[in-house]
């Protein structure tokens, strides 16, 4: 769907308005008390500056008439006072700023992913756009809140300046004042319209930053690298890369050069004006108009207007800048789930019937291609399914729907005869365990590899040992050098560290799947387990092994099994073929065979493999 700009942008002066107060908000939140002490400072930088110059003025005219009233001591001491406040503060309120933004990060964070782990299921990290929001969005949480507050801060400190500066200029030439205030009018117009061009043009080019991301990574990744030296793609990686960052630099070039065509002009402007105020100024004094005190205190204020000015539209700019970024971090952490919540969520029970899925229809967008079609499938209490069909029949896809990853586009699926929908999803969840397709290889130790599958017991050892027992992993855990405490990864090691062997090791894909395996049998109060080829990485005797066990483990467990090896489906109590997203048989092993369908053909093929009856059969 196409997003329109202010959609995009939500940059509606109201909408800005409410941004800037959450920004300063969280700011506050995060540190109230050093957030404080930056305003106190804030508002002495902008009132200093007119202070001094003020005195200066004085002592000057002072010394130009011969006048001890006020005492030209006094003055210099304010002028010195003035001059030690404005140098020391600086510091002061670099130390204030970092450590707001310590606290802010932390803040931001906190907001921005327990956002993101609200989302109850996965179809937004499916969607490129989301991505790319997500990722300003976390660009954005980490600087935008303190950007903003930082430019407010700065438009206040100018703003006191530009007041204290302009009640002296008023009164020397009010006409003087005036111009010098419309000067700065086009600058801020200018500095609105190329900040908008620039957060545009980050939008556009997000795709490709997120391109651009993808072959650094590539490039970098030990999972590719094999095949990057092998098929001898690292210039053709490197080529693309290129290509997507020539083009980033083209389009920020251009928002560049604007904004250098439009504010040169502006800024010579800024210096005519000043340079005319001082002509017309040095030659009334010359006439006797003005005595010395206000020439330099004309020379004071313009220069400090304008500096002001400058700076206000700079850090209006900049806060602009930021807080159309920030709105990407707004809507993000504003994001409701993206699967419907139950008002009143129903109590998961343990699953005594079973599971029924009813005419469950699937595609993963409005447009996309139906993946399942009319999917009606019982799974009653203990039995033990199997789910077997050819690449992209729909199999994964039915675990995704079983774990409420996704919902039916229409039919329902029932738990002991509740749709799920009805049903707190975390809860559902705890009952369900799963090795998936694409499991993870979590970069901790091995007890915590396995733990993770049920965080309530992830310091009871003694389970993790008997999941590991049951998934066939405890013999070659043992023999770690750190046993079940060894890190299953060597990112975290640097330096002299990574020559340590005991320092975290890198296992085999096998090695890795009965760590997976071992993680879904962790899960306690699971009533279903689902095993999405669960074997795929073992060689043939683990698998025998794993099988065996599973078989075991699953008797009076509900459980669906997803294999290609048909020899481990055999054995499960039923087994459904699915084709081009629908049912085309379901019955026991001997049965289906007896059918002669298309299950009977695939395990003929399958056997035939192993017997060396291959040719003959798949020719008859
Ligand atoms: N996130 C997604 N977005 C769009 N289409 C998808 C997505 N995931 C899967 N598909 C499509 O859905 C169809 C079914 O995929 P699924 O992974 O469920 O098949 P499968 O039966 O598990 O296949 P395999 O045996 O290869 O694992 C495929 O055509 C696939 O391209």
């Amino acid at each position: 769907m196409a997003e329109t700009r202010e959609k995009r942008d939500g940059a509606g002066l109201t909408a800005l308005g409410g941004r800037a107060g959450r920004a300063v908000g969280l700011t506050w939140r995060a540190g109230p008390y050093a957030a404080s002490i930056n305003l106190v400072i804030t508002i002495l930088q902008g009132l200093v500056p007119a202070g001094i110059a003020s005195l200066t003025a004085l002592l000057i005219a002072g010394i130009q008439h011969g006048s001890s009233d006020p005492d030209p001591m006094t003055l210099v001491a304010g002028i010195a006072v003035g001059g030690i406040v404005l140098a020391t503060l600086p510091y002061l309120s670099n130390y204030t700023d970092a450590r707001v933004r310590r606290q802010l990060t932390l803040v931001v964070q906190d907001k921005l992913f327990a956002a993101v782990n609200r989302f109850g299921g996965m179809m937004r990290f499916e969607n490129p756009a989301f991505l790319d929001r997500l990722r300003l969005a976390q660009q954005a949480a980490m600087t935008a809140p303190d950007q903003v507050t930082g430019s407010l801060f700065q438009i206040v400190q100018s703003g006191l300046s530009v007041i204290s500066f302009l009640g002296v200029l008023i009164v020397i030439s009010p006409l003087m004042a005036a111009i010098t205030v419309v000067a700065a009018i086009p600058v801020l117009i200018v500095q609105i319209v190329i900040s908008k061009a620039r957060v545009d043009m980050m939008w556009k080019i997000s795709p490709r930053n997120r391109r651009q991301l993808f072959y650094q990574m590539l490039l970098l990744d030990l999972a590719a690298v094999k095949e990057v030296r092998l098929f001898g793609l690292g210039g053709f990686l490197l080529e693309r890369l290129r290509t997507e960052t020539k083009a980033i630099n083209i389009a920020e070039e251009k928002v560049e050069r604007k904004s250098l065509f439009f504010q040169t002009p502006l800024g010579a402007l800024s210096a005519v004006i000043a340079g005319a105020g001082l002509f017309w100024m040095i030659r009334g004094a010359v006439r006797g108009e003005f005595n010395l005190g206000e020439v330099s205190m004309f020379v004071a204020a313009v220069a400090g207007v304008q500096g002001a000015l400058t700076g206000i539209v700079t850090s209006i700019s900049q806060a602009h800048n930021s807080l159309l970024m920030f709105g990407h971090f707004v809507e993000v952490s504003d994001m409701e789930s993206d699967l419907p919540v139950a008002a009143d969520p129903k109590p998961v029970g343990t699953l005594s019937k079973g599971i029924e899925l009813s005419d469950v229809w699937f595609r993963y967008t409005d447009d996309g291609p139906w993946i399942l079609k009319g999917v009606d499938l019982s799974i009653p209490s203990g039995q033990s399914l199997a789910l077997v069909g050819l690449n992209g029949a729909g199999k994964s896809t039915m675990v995704k729907l079983l774990c409420r990853l996704y919902d039916p586009v229409k039919g329902s699926i029932t738990w002991d005869g509740v749709d799920i929908r009805e049903l707190d999803v975390a809860e559902l969840r705890t009952r369900i365990s799963a090795v998936f397709q694409d499991y993870m290889s979590y970069d901790l130790t091995a007890a915590e590899n396995i733990g993770v599958g049920d965080l309530a017991h992830i310091e009871d050892r003694e389970r993790i040992l008997e999941a590991a027992h049951k998934a066939d992993a405890h013999d070659k855990v043992s023999e770690l050098a750190r046993g079940y405490d060894t890190m299953l990864s060597r990112i975290f090691f640097q330096g002299e560290d990574n020559e340590d062997p005991e320092q975290g090791v890198s296992l085999s894909g096998g090695q890795w799947q009965r760590i997976a395996l071992a993680r879904a049998l962790m899960r306690a109060n699971r009533d279903l387990l689902i095993l999405d080829e669960p074997s795929s990485g073992l060689d043939a005797a683990a698998e025998q092994a794993v099988h065996d066990r599973l078989r075991e483990y699953r008797t009076g467990a509900t459980s669906v099994l997803i294999s290609h090896r048909l020899g481990a489906v055999r054995h499960a109590d039923r087994i459904v073929v699915l084709s081009e997203g629908r049912i085309i048989e379901s019955g026991g092993h001997d049965e289906l065979i007896d059918v002669g369908g298309e299950y009977a053909r695939l395990f003929k093929i399958q056997a035939a493999n192993y017997t060396g009856d291959y040719a003959e059969d798949s020719a008859g």
